[in-house]
Protein backbone atom coordinates (compact mmCIF):
# COMPACT_ATOMS: atom_id res chain seq x y z
CA UNK A 1 0.00 0.00 0.00
CA UNK A 2 1.40 3.52 -0.65
CA UNK A 3 2.45 4.64 2.86
CA UNK A 4 0.73 7.81 2.54
CA UNK A 5 -2.73 5.60 2.61
CA UNK A 6 -1.87 4.01 5.87
CA UNK A 7 -5.35 4.55 7.43
CA UNK A 8 -3.20 5.48 10.57
CA UNK A 9 -1.65 8.22 8.85
CA UNK A 10 -5.01 9.01 7.05
CA UNK A 11 -6.49 9.76 10.53
CA UNK A 12 -3.60 11.57 11.85
CA UNK A 13 -4.73 13.94 9.01
CA UNK A 14 -8.51 13.74 9.92
CA UNK A 15 -9.17 12.64 6.71
CA UNK A 16 -11.71 9.46 5.63
CA UNK A 17 -10.80 5.79 6.98
CA UNK A 18 -12.26 2.11 6.07
CA UNK A 19 -11.47 1.09 9.23
CA UNK A 20 -10.30 3.14 12.66
CA UNK A 21 -6.79 2.54 13.09
CA UNK A 22 -5.43 0.75 16.48
CA UNK A 23 -2.11 0.70 17.81
CA UNK A 24 -1.11 0.05 21.82
CA UNK A 25 1.29 2.04 23.73
CA UNK A 26 3.99 -0.64 25.08
CA UNK A 27 2.95 -2.80 22.52
CA UNK A 28 6.24 -4.40 22.06
CA UNK A 29 6.51 -5.64 25.83
CA UNK A 30 6.71 -8.65 28.47
CA UNK A 31 3.49 -9.42 27.86
CA UNK A 32 4.19 -10.87 24.74
CA UNK A 33 5.99 -14.64 25.02
CA UNK A 34 8.30 -13.42 21.91
CA UNK A 35 9.58 -10.43 23.78
CA UNK A 36 10.00 -12.24 27.00
CA UNK A 37 11.90 -14.74 24.92
CA UNK A 38 14.44 -12.13 23.58
CA UNK A 39 14.62 -10.47 27.30
CA UNK A 40 15.91 -13.50 29.27
CA UNK A 41 19.02 -13.15 26.62
CA UNK A 42 19.86 -9.80 26.99
CA UNK A 43 19.28 -6.64 29.00
CA UNK A 44 17.07 -4.02 28.82
CA UNK A 45 19.88 -1.48 27.32
CA UNK A 46 21.79 -4.24 25.17
CA UNK A 47 18.13 -4.72 23.63
CA UNK A 48 17.56 -0.95 22.94
CA UNK A 49 20.87 -0.76 21.24
CA UNK A 50 20.88 -3.77 19.10
CA UNK A 51 19.39 -2.42 15.34
CA UNK A 52 18.26 -6.42 14.88
CA UNK A 53 16.52 -6.95 17.76
CA UNK A 54 14.99 -3.42 17.65
CA UNK A 55 13.94 -4.41 14.37
CA UNK A 56 12.30 -8.25 15.56
CA UNK A 57 10.45 -6.57 18.94
CA UNK A 58 8.88 -3.72 16.87
CA UNK A 59 7.42 -5.76 14.27
CA UNK A 60 6.50 -8.74 16.36
CA UNK A 61 3.58 -7.24 17.48
CA UNK A 62 2.34 -6.26 14.30
CA UNK A 63 2.78 -10.03 13.26
CA UNK A 64 1.25 -11.22 16.30
CA UNK A 65 -1.88 -8.79 16.43
CA UNK A 66 -2.26 -6.59 13.29
CA UNK A 67 -1.74 -3.55 14.47
CA UNK A 68 -2.12 -0.49 12.24
CA UNK A 69 1.42 1.12 13.63
CA UNK A 70 4.14 -0.02 14.67
CA UNK A 71 6.30 1.89 17.27
CA UNK A 72 10.17 2.65 17.59
CA UNK A 73 11.39 0.37 20.39
CA UNK A 74 13.73 2.19 22.74
CA UNK A 75 13.14 4.49 25.73
CA UNK A 76 12.48 7.52 26.26
CA UNK A 77 15.83 7.80 28.67
CA UNK A 78 17.69 6.38 26.04
CA UNK A 79 19.70 9.17 25.18
CA UNK A 80 20.56 10.31 28.41
CA UNK A 81 23.76 8.46 28.65
CA UNK A 82 24.91 10.36 25.90
CA UNK A 83 24.02 14.03 27.80
CA UNK A 84 26.10 13.00 30.80
CA UNK A 85 24.42 11.04 33.01
CA UNK A 86 24.68 7.48 34.24
CA UNK A 87 21.98 5.10 33.25
CA UNK A 88 20.93 1.55 34.29
CA UNK A 89 17.61 -0.58 34.44
CA UNK A 90 17.53 -2.28 37.81
CA UNK A 91 16.73 -5.93 37.12
CA UNK A 92 12.72 -6.34 39.34
CA UNK A 93 13.61 -8.45 42.94
CA UNK A 94 11.01 -10.90 43.52
CA UNK A 95 8.06 -9.80 45.03
CA UNK A 96 8.80 -6.40 44.69
CA UNK A 97 7.38 -5.66 41.27
CA UNK A 98 9.69 -4.80 37.83
CA UNK A 99 12.99 -2.89 37.34
CA UNK A 100 12.41 0.61 36.79
CA UNK A 101 15.74 3.32 35.47
CA UNK A 102 18.36 4.41 38.09
CA UNK A 103 20.26 7.42 37.17
CA UNK A 104 23.53 7.78 39.33
CA UNK A 105 24.36 10.89 39.51
CA UNK A 106 20.68 12.73 38.90
CA UNK A 107 20.89 16.84 38.13
CA UNK A 108 20.94 18.58 41.23
CA UNK A 109 22.47 22.22 40.80
CA UNK A 110 23.04 24.63 37.93
CA UNK A 111 26.42 23.03 37.44
CA UNK A 112 25.13 19.70 36.40
CA UNK A 113 22.44 21.26 34.21
CA UNK A 114 25.15 23.49 32.35
CA UNK A 115 27.36 19.96 32.23
CA UNK A 116 24.55 18.36 30.42
CA UNK A 117 25.55 17.89 26.54
CA UNK A 118 22.70 18.07 23.80
CA UNK A 119 23.44 14.59 22.27
CA UNK A 120 24.55 14.12 18.17
CA UNK A 121 21.57 11.48 17.32
CA UNK A 122 24.17 10.14 14.28
CA UNK A 123 27.50 9.47 16.07
CA UNK A 124 25.91 9.19 20.27
CA UNK A 125 22.61 7.70 18.98
CA UNK A 126 23.70 5.25 16.40
CA UNK A 127 22.09 2.43 17.27
CA UNK A 128 18.38 3.91 17.61
CA UNK A 129 18.64 5.25 14.19
CA UNK A 130 20.00 1.97 12.30
CA UNK A 131 17.06 0.63 14.36
CA UNK A 132 14.46 2.70 12.59
CA UNK A 133 16.35 1.76 9.27
CA UNK A 134 16.01 -1.95 9.72
CA UNK A 135 12.66 -1.80 11.52
CA UNK A 136 11.46 0.00 7.70
CA UNK A 137 12.92 -3.20 5.98
CA UNK A 138 11.56 -5.32 8.08
CA UNK A 139 8.06 -3.80 7.79
CA UNK A 140 8.10 -3.18 4.06
CA UNK A 141 5.36 -0.73 4.36
CA UNK A 142 2.91 -2.82 5.66
CA UNK A 143 2.27 -0.28 8.87
CA UNK A 144 3.95 3.38 9.11
CA UNK A 145 6.41 3.33 12.45
CA UNK A 146 6.19 5.87 14.94
CA UNK A 147 9.18 7.34 16.08
CA UNK A 148 9.33 9.15 19.69
CA UNK A 149 11.02 11.03 22.39
CA UNK A 150 10.26 11.74 26.10
CA UNK A 151 8.70 15.15 27.08
CA UNK A 152 11.27 17.57 28.17
CA UNK A 153 8.94 17.51 32.13
CA UNK A 154 8.74 13.57 31.99
CA UNK A 155 12.70 12.91 31.14
CA UNK A 156 13.58 15.68 33.97
CA UNK A 157 11.74 13.98 36.30
CA UNK A 158 14.01 11.04 36.05
CA UNK A 159 17.13 13.24 35.41
CA UNK A 160 16.79 15.14 38.66
CA UNK A 161 14.41 12.36 40.81
CA UNK A 162 17.38 10.14 39.67
CA UNK A 163 14.81 7.15 39.07
CA UNK A 164 11.48 6.68 39.42
CA UNK A 165 10.50 8.38 43.02
CA UNK A 166 8.11 10.86 42.67
CA UNK A 167 8.28 14.63 41.70
CA UNK A 168 9.13 16.42 44.84
CA UNK A 169 12.72 17.58 44.06
CA UNK A 170 12.01 18.62 40.55
CA UNK A 171 9.21 20.69 41.16
CA UNK A 172 11.16 21.97 44.35
CA UNK A 173 13.47 22.91 41.80
CA UNK A 174 10.78 24.82 39.94
CA UNK A 175 10.04 26.88 42.96
CA UNK A 176 13.54 27.75 44.82
CA UNK A 177 15.75 27.65 41.75
CA UNK A 178 13.56 28.72 38.30
CA UNK A 179 16.04 29.74 36.01
CA UNK A 180 18.56 26.04 36.47
CA UNK A 181 14.76 24.72 35.69
CA UNK A 182 14.67 26.49 32.56
CA UNK A 183 17.77 25.97 31.80
CA UNK A 184 17.37 22.36 32.13
CA UNK A 185 13.98 22.48 29.90
CA UNK A 186 15.88 23.76 27.44
CA UNK A 187 18.77 21.53 27.24
CA UNK A 188 15.98 18.88 27.11
CA UNK A 189 13.90 20.79 24.51
CA UNK A 190 16.81 20.78 22.06
CA UNK A 191 17.58 17.32 22.87
CA UNK A 192 14.19 15.96 22.37
CA UNK A 193 13.77 18.24 18.71
CA UNK A 194 17.32 16.71 17.44
CA UNK A 195 16.26 13.11 18.02
CA UNK A 196 13.45 13.68 16.51
CA UNK A 197 14.56 15.41 13.06
CA UNK A 198 17.17 12.53 13.55
CA UNK A 199 14.07 9.46 13.92
CA UNK A 200 12.41 11.19 10.26
CA UNK A 201 15.01 11.87 8.90
CA UNK A 202 16.36 7.54 9.36
CA UNK A 203 12.21 6.37 8.46
CA UNK A 204 10.06 7.12 11.02
CA UNK A 205 6.96 8.74 9.40
CA UNK A 206 4.92 10.16 12.39
CA UNK A 207 6.13 10.79 16.10
CA UNK A 208 5.19 10.88 19.47
CA UNK A 209 5.90 12.96 22.81
CA UNK A 210 5.75 10.74 25.74
CA UNK A 211 4.63 13.57 28.31
CA UNK A 212 3.69 10.72 30.52
CA UNK A 213 3.90 12.69 33.87
CA UNK A 214 2.79 16.22 33.24
CA UNK A 215 -0.78 15.89 35.01
CA UNK A 216 2.12 16.52 38.35
CA UNK A 217 1.69 20.17 37.41
CA UNK A 218 -1.12 22.53 37.47
CA UNK A 219 -1.73 25.25 34.80
CA UNK A 220 0.36 28.12 36.10
CA UNK A 221 3.35 26.30 35.78
CA UNK A 222 2.39 24.28 32.90
CA UNK A 223 2.00 27.76 31.39
CA UNK A 224 5.60 28.43 32.72
CA UNK A 225 7.45 25.44 32.48
CA UNK A 226 6.23 23.51 30.64
CA UNK A 227 4.15 24.39 27.29
CA UNK A 228 6.48 26.98 25.87
CA UNK A 229 8.84 23.99 25.20
CA UNK A 230 6.28 21.54 24.10
CA UNK A 231 5.15 24.33 21.44
CA UNK A 232 8.53 25.06 20.12
CA UNK A 233 9.05 21.11 19.59
CA UNK A 234 6.19 20.84 17.91
CA UNK A 235 6.77 23.74 15.63
CA UNK A 236 10.54 22.50 14.52
CA UNK A 237 8.57 18.47 13.71
CA UNK A 238 5.93 20.89 11.77
CA UNK A 239 9.19 21.50 8.94
CA UNK A 240 9.41 17.57 9.35
CA UNK A 241 5.82 16.74 7.44
CA UNK A 242 5.03 13.85 9.61
CA UNK A 243 1.88 13.54 11.96
CA UNK A 244 2.80 14.94 15.60
CA UNK A 245 0.82 13.14 18.19
CA UNK A 246 1.02 14.95 21.77
CA UNK A 247 1.16 12.37 24.50
CA UNK A 248 0.04 12.74 28.10
CA UNK A 249 -1.53 11.56 31.44
CA UNK A 250 -3.84 13.57 33.91
CA UNK A 251 -4.20 16.35 31.76
CA UNK A 252 -8.14 16.06 30.92
CA UNK A 253 -8.67 19.46 32.94
CA UNK A 254 -6.18 21.15 29.86
CA UNK A 255 -7.21 19.84 26.58
CA UNK A 256 -8.39 23.31 25.37
CA UNK A 257 -5.05 24.65 25.93
CA UNK A 258 -2.94 21.44 24.92
CA UNK A 259 -4.92 21.73 21.38
CA UNK A 260 -3.49 24.24 20.93
CA UNK A 261 0.30 23.65 21.32
CA UNK A 262 0.25 22.46 17.73
CA UNK A 263 0.28 18.93 17.49
CA UNK A 264 -1.82 17.16 15.36
CA UNK A 265 -3.23 14.65 17.60
CA UNK A 266 -3.74 14.95 21.06
CA UNK A 267 -3.78 11.02 23.10
CA UNK A 268 -5.65 11.21 26.31
CA UNK A 269 -6.28 8.82 29.03
CA UNK A 270 -8.85 7.01 30.58
CA UNK A 271 -10.11 9.79 33.03
CA UNK A 272 -12.55 11.51 31.05
CA UNK A 273 -15.23 10.58 28.58
CA UNK A 274 -13.84 10.58 24.86
CA UNK A 275 -16.30 12.66 23.54
CA UNK A 276 -16.08 15.04 26.14
CA UNK A 277 -12.58 15.15 25.22
CA UNK A 278 -13.35 15.63 21.46
CA UNK A 279 -15.79 18.90 22.50
CA UNK A 280 -12.78 20.46 23.89
CA UNK A 281 -10.08 19.96 21.58
CA UNK A 282 -9.80 21.97 18.64
CA UNK A 283 -11.97 20.40 15.45
CA UNK A 284 -8.51 20.63 13.93
CA UNK A 285 -6.73 18.38 16.35
CA UNK A 286 -7.55 14.77 15.67
CA UNK A 287 -7.98 12.28 18.60
CA UNK A 288 -6.07 9.34 20.20
CA UNK A 289 -6.93 6.96 23.26
CA UNK A 290 -8.34 6.26 25.87
CA UNK A 291 -9.07 2.78 27.10
CA UNK A 292 -8.48 2.37 30.22
CA UNK A 293 -5.58 -1.23 29.88
CA UNK A 294 -6.50 -2.64 33.00
CA UNK A 295 -9.69 -3.95 30.76
CA UNK A 296 -7.23 -5.80 29.25
CA UNK A 297 -6.71 -7.92 31.78
CA UNK A 298 -10.35 -9.42 30.92
CA UNK A 299 -13.05 -10.26 30.97
CA UNK A 300 -13.26 -10.33 27.54
CA UNK A 301 -16.70 -9.32 26.74
CA UNK A 302 -16.37 -6.03 29.24
CA UNK A 303 -13.19 -5.06 27.14
CA UNK A 304 -14.95 -5.50 24.10
CA UNK A 305 -18.25 -4.26 25.08
CA UNK A 306 -15.92 -0.93 26.35
CA UNK A 307 -13.84 -0.92 23.55
CA UNK A 308 -17.44 -0.61 21.17
CA UNK A 309 -18.32 2.24 23.59
CA UNK A 310 -15.51 4.94 22.67
CA UNK A 311 -15.82 3.49 19.19
CA UNK A 312 -19.37 4.69 18.95
CA UNK A 313 -18.78 7.77 20.78
CA UNK A 314 -16.08 8.76 18.22
CA UNK A 315 -15.39 6.40 15.10
CA UNK A 316 -17.73 8.45 13.42
CA UNK A 317 -15.97 11.07 12.70
CA UNK A 318 -12.65 11.52 11.00
CA UNK A 319 -9.71 11.95 12.80
CA UNK A 320 -9.77 9.14 15.34
CA UNK A 321 -7.12 6.63 16.79
CA UNK A 322 -8.04 4.03 19.23
CA UNK A 323 -5.24 3.61 21.65
CA UNK A 324 -4.86 3.01 25.61
CA UNK A 325 -5.00 5.62 27.86
CA UNK A 326 -1.93 4.55 29.05
CA UNK A 327 0.81 1.22 28.23
CA UNK A 328 0.08 -1.83 28.71
CA UNK A 329 0.23 -3.94 31.64
CA UNK A 330 3.20 -6.96 31.72
CA UNK A 331 0.07 -9.44 32.65
CA UNK A 332 -2.35 -8.80 29.39
CA UNK A 333 -3.24 -11.65 28.49
CA UNK A 334 -2.18 -11.66 24.62
CA UNK A 335 -5.38 -13.33 23.07
CA UNK A 336 -7.40 -10.35 24.80
CA UNK A 337 -4.55 -8.24 22.10
CA UNK A 338 -5.91 -10.15 19.69
CA UNK A 339 -10.17 -9.67 21.04
CA UNK A 340 -9.43 -6.00 21.05
CA UNK A 341 -7.71 -5.37 17.81
CA UNK A 342 -10.61 -7.25 15.83
CA UNK A 343 -13.35 -5.49 17.60
CA UNK A 344 -11.99 -2.39 16.64
CA UNK A 345 -11.56 -3.40 12.95
CA UNK A 346 -15.24 -4.77 12.92
CA UNK A 347 -16.58 -1.38 13.55
CA UNK A 348 -17.58 0.56 10.59
CA UNK A 349 -16.61 4.01 10.67
C1 LIG B 1 8.07 6.80 31.64
C2 LIG B 1 8.59 6.08 30.43
C3 LIG B 1 9.77 5.27 30.35
N1 LIG B 1 9.84 4.79 29.05
C4 LIG B 1 8.77 5.24 28.31
C5 LIG B 1 8.00 6.07 29.15
C6 LIG B 1 6.79 6.85 28.69
C7 LIG B 1 5.61 5.98 28.52
C8 LIG B 1 4.96 5.54 29.80
O1 LIG B 1 4.54 6.40 30.56
O2 LIG B 1 4.90 4.31 30.02
C9 LIG B 1 8.49 5.01 26.89
C10 LIG B 1 8.74 3.67 26.34
N2 LIG B 1 9.37 2.60 26.91
C11 LIG B 1 9.38 1.58 26.03
C12 LIG B 1 8.78 2.00 24.81
C13 LIG B 1 8.78 1.13 23.56
C14 LIG B 1 7.72 1.31 22.61
C15 LIG B 1 6.37 0.71 22.97
O3 LIG B 1 6.16 -0.48 22.70
O4 LIG B 1 5.50 1.47 23.44
C16 LIG B 1 8.35 3.31 25.01
C17 LIG B 1 7.59 4.23 24.07
C18 LIG B 1 9.95 0.25 26.28
C19 LIG B 1 10.17 -0.19 27.66
N3 LIG B 1 10.74 0.51 28.69
C20 LIG B 1 10.87 -0.29 29.79
C21 LIG B 1 10.38 -1.58 29.46
C22 LIG B 1 10.42 -2.80 30.35
C23 LIG B 1 11.82 -3.28 30.36
C24 LIG B 1 11.96 -4.79 30.47
O5 LIG B 1 11.88 -5.47 29.42
O6 LIG B 1 12.21 -5.27 31.57
C25 LIG B 1 9.94 -1.52 28.13
C26 LIG B 1 9.37 -2.65 27.30
C27 LIG B 1 11.50 0.11 31.08
C28 LIG B 1 11.14 1.41 31.63
N4 LIG B 1 11.27 2.60 30.98
C29 LIG B 1 10.79 3.62 31.78
C30 LIG B 1 10.38 3.06 33.01
C31 LIG B 1 9.78 3.83 34.16
C32 LIG B 1 10.63 1.69 32.92
C33 LIG B 1 10.45 0.69 34.02
C34 LIG B 1 9.01 0.39 34.26
C35 LIG B 1 8.56 -0.72 33.36
O7 LIG B 1 9.24 -1.75 33.40
O8 LIG B 1 7.53 -0.58 32.70
C36 LIG B 1 10.77 5.03 31.40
Amino acid sequence: MAPLQHRFLKACRREPVDRIPVWLMRQAGRYQASYRAVRAKVSFLELCRSPELIAQVTAAPIDEHGLDAAILFSDILIALPAMGLDLSFEKGEKGKGDGGPKIANPVKTRADVDALRVPEPEKDLRYVLDGVRAIRRVLADRVPLIGFVGGPFTVASYAVEGGSQGFTRLKTMLYADPRSAHALFEKLTQAAIVQLEAQVAAGAQAVQIFESWLGELGREDLEEFSFPYLARIAAALRKTGVPTIFFATGMSTHLAQLGKLGYDVVSVDWRIPLEEARRQLPPEVALQGNLDSTLLLGPKETLVARARRLLEAVGHQPGYIFNLGHGIQPPTPPENVQALVEAVHAFRP
